[in-house]
């Protein structure tokens, strides 16, 4: 694989920085390399990372006020010109908070900060982020977060479903949509979406912390290898 860089937006408060700079380190050929948000330059990455954590402490709503740092109007206009972006946990909501991506990401039902292993289902497995997996493929990855609940009107919700935008849905281990799998309350069970063009994603649960089999599942791993072979031109 020819030689990629990615970048990985620090916060003050995130805490995901250095888990996702681990996974994306373990990919031959792929370089992470750590992008402050007060700097204003993305250093020639080839895509962008926004990972997990409590940005400013979660203040007003996760992810509100990181949507203002310097370097998010650089990640902007990288996303506008159709370069890849994938916001985790934290940083799927600074994403919603952006407008990159549709739709808002409030307090978990039963307003409890929920940590634990979770089975989702791959929805479209024909985007940059997913297509080594199989349609309809159950992995099992975990989540940690209290404002994981997303949150669309009932017409973006239609026209996600329409346009094949939601990525992953939290299912049983058949992969069944049901109600007890949809632990945070999410509407149509979704746990991760891209936007129109395909070159942003952003999901709750974490796949930087399900690659490797001594953190008790690898099935992240194929997110990672989807976004890296394109970037490599594979
Ligand atoms: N792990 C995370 O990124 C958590 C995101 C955010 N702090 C929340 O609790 O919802």
């Amino acid at each position: 694989m020819a030689d990629v860089t990615v970048g990985i937006v620090v916060f003050p408060g995130s805490n995901c920085d250095h888990d996702t700079e681990y996974a994306v380190a373990s990919f031959p050929g792929v370089k992470p390399v750590m992008l402050w948000h007060n700097d204003h330059d993305l250093k020639g990455c080839d895509a962008v990372i926004l990972p997990g954590g409590f940005s400013y402490g979660d203040y007003l709503r996760c992810g509100s006020i990181a949507r203002f740092s310097p370097l998010m109007r650089e990640v902007i206009d990288f996303a506008g010109k159709g370069r890849p972006v994938l916001g985790i946990c934290n940083g799927f909501q600074v994403l919603v908070e952006s407008g990159l991506l549709e739709g808002a990401l409030i307090r978990n039902a039963g307003r409890k900060f929920v940590s634990r292993q979770t089975t989702i289902s791959v929805v479209n497995n024909a985007t940059i982020f997913t297509d080594r997996y199989e349609k309809g493929e159950v992995l099992r990855v975990p989540v940690a977060h209290g404002e994981g609940n997303y949150y669309a009107s009932p017409e973006t919700i239609e026209s996600l479903e329409a346009n094949g935008q939601v990525a992953f849905r939290y299912t049983d281990a058949e992969g069944n949509a049901t109600a007890e799998a949809n632990f945070n309350g999410s509407m149509n069970n979704i746990a991760g979406i891209v936007n129109r063009q395909g070159n942003v994603l952003g999901l709750m649960p974490h796949p930087e912390r399900a690659s490797e089999k001594l953190l008790g599942s690898e099935d992240g791993r194929k997110l990672f290898e989807s976004l890296f072979a394109h970037l490599a031109g594979a």
